[in-house]
């Protein structure tokens, strides 16, 4: 087999849902045209569409790619019968729970696992089939994988916790490590290696619109993440007749088929839908320089509108190392009851409203539409009474997945043994309010 990939020195290209041309052979790319009589060298060019053909001309996202042999080159799928607990909408296996739930990281197999098999779905809404709503998984590997995979139901957005991830896609090389993040457009192929040897985190599949910037609205032209840190792999390809195994998630099942070569054959694309890195580092936090905690959509990383403006199909938020200067203010984030439903995890570091323990790395939790949370009771005491000089929170990264509809968990994520049975207890206690 070999490897091949464009440039070596520019192995990333800079935007967000930039157009991009790359190729990895000089003069694999038809010029002037996508779908010439001949393409070069023989290649098959193929479009493949993230949007409607007829989405606006600001929202189309569709590259071209020029590979070794047509994807349509494959044998029949059938089922697959591994991964046995990554699940997709509608999540109707256990009654939705209005209680707020907290769960330890996801234990390492007690086998070699990879990436595919090793993805344990919580929960998630909406609908897989009518293309709304979003599915939450973690991960926990510790094999790399042989084959390669793709989700035929949502792009993907992975959030590595621990250990490094070597994705090879169709479209380039994207390594990423925790504090990074990976985007991977729907029905994109890719095989994840684990150069740590272990790999844990979070993967939210939005089967929904496709994540973009949000708008800036007042803030002005710059800040939170900037367009230019997100960063898309340049061409690489596999020259290999060695068989692959291809699994595909597709509309909840899963589906294997072998391919007697390797699908990582794109020599050369072109377009505007690709997969990319982000690192949350580079995210530019605002928050108050006077009084009150904002509201956490000021650090929206990437949001998936929904058909209702200004309501997220999921908003991809994050909590990052952030100076606190508030005066006369309670910093933590304050009690509150939302519309909105909220799945959080955590990167590294510890929570500014946990200051309790509990919400550890790699642990998560779930707090659903219209039900009471917010500080904890040691967060509230400590936070009530804190000299409000200037304080960095620092070395900490949480994030949370913020969806317009209530997140119902899967039957593993309501009864495993990583549920924390007394989360509601650090709830308890709270001196009543005393009146004159
Ligand atoms: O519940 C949470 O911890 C997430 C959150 C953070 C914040 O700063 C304000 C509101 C909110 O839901
Ligand atoms: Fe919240």
């Amino acid at each position: 087999m070999s490897t091949r990939k464009a440039d070596p020195a520019a192995d990333y290209l800079p935007g967000f849902g930039n157009h991009h041309a790359t190729e990895a052979v000089p003069g694999a790319l038809p010029i002037g045209r996508n779908s010439p009589q001949r393409a070069p060298f023989g290649l098959y060019p193929e479009q493949l569409s993230g949007t409607a053909f007829t989405a606006p001309r600001a929202e189309n996202r569709r590259s071209w790619l020029y590979r070794l042999r047509p994807t349509a080159q494959h044998p029949a799928f059938t089922r697959y019968e591994g991964a046995p607990h990554l699940k997709s909408a509608p999540f109707d296996a256990v009654p939705p729970s209005p209680n707020r739930l907290r769960w330890d990281p996801l234990p390492w197999p007690d086998q070699l696992t990879d990436w595919v098999d090793g993805l344990v779905t919580y929960g998630g809404n909406g609908h897989v089939g009518e293309q709304n709503g979003v599915g939450i998984h973690c991960y926990a590997a510790t094999a790399d994988m042989e084959r390669a995979f793709f989700s035929a139901d949502g792009e993907l957005l992975i959030v590595p916790q621990e250990g490094a991830l070597a994705i090879t896609t169709e479209m380039g090389r994207i390594d990423v490590a925790p504090l990074q993040i990976a985007l991977i457009p729907r029905g994109l192929r890719f095989r994840i290696a684990l150069p740590d040897g272990r790999a844990r985190g979070y993967v939210l599949e939005n089967y929904g619109a496709l994540f973009r910037l949000p708008d800036l609205g007042p803030i002005g032209a710059n800040g939170l993440a900037n367009p230019r840190d997100f960063e898309t792999p340049v061409a690489a390809f596999e020259d290999s007749n060695a068989p692959c195994e291809v699994v595909q998630k597709f509309q909840g099942g899963l589906w294997t088929t072998r391919l007697d070569h390797s699908p990582f054959d794109v020599v050369a694309w072109h377009g505007n839908l690709a997969p990319c890195r982000y690192d949350l580092t580079r995210f530019n936090a605002i928050n108050t320089v006077s009084f009150d905690h904002p509201d956490p959509s000021i650090f929206t990383v990437l949001t998936s509108p929904s058909d209702t403006p200004g309501t997220a199909n999921c908003d991809f938020v994050i909590f990052p190392p952030r100076w606190m200067v508030a005066e006369d203010t309670f910093r933590p984030p304050w009690f509150h009851r939302n519309v909105m439903s909220e799945f959080m995890g955590l990167i590294t570091g510890a929570y500014d409203a946990k200051e309790g323990g509990g919400f550890v790395p790699g642990g998560a939790s779930l707090h659903n539409q219209m039900n009471g949370h917010g500080p904890d009771r040691a967060t509230f005491e400590k936070a009530s009474s804190a000299e409000l000089k200037p304080v960095k929170i620092d070395g900490t990264m949480a994030f949370m997945f913020e969806t317009r509809l209530v997140v119902r968990p899967t039957e593993w994520a309501s009864r495993s043994p990583t549920v924390q049975l007394d989360y509601d207890d650090v709830w308890s206690g709270f001196q009543k309010a005393k009146l004159p």
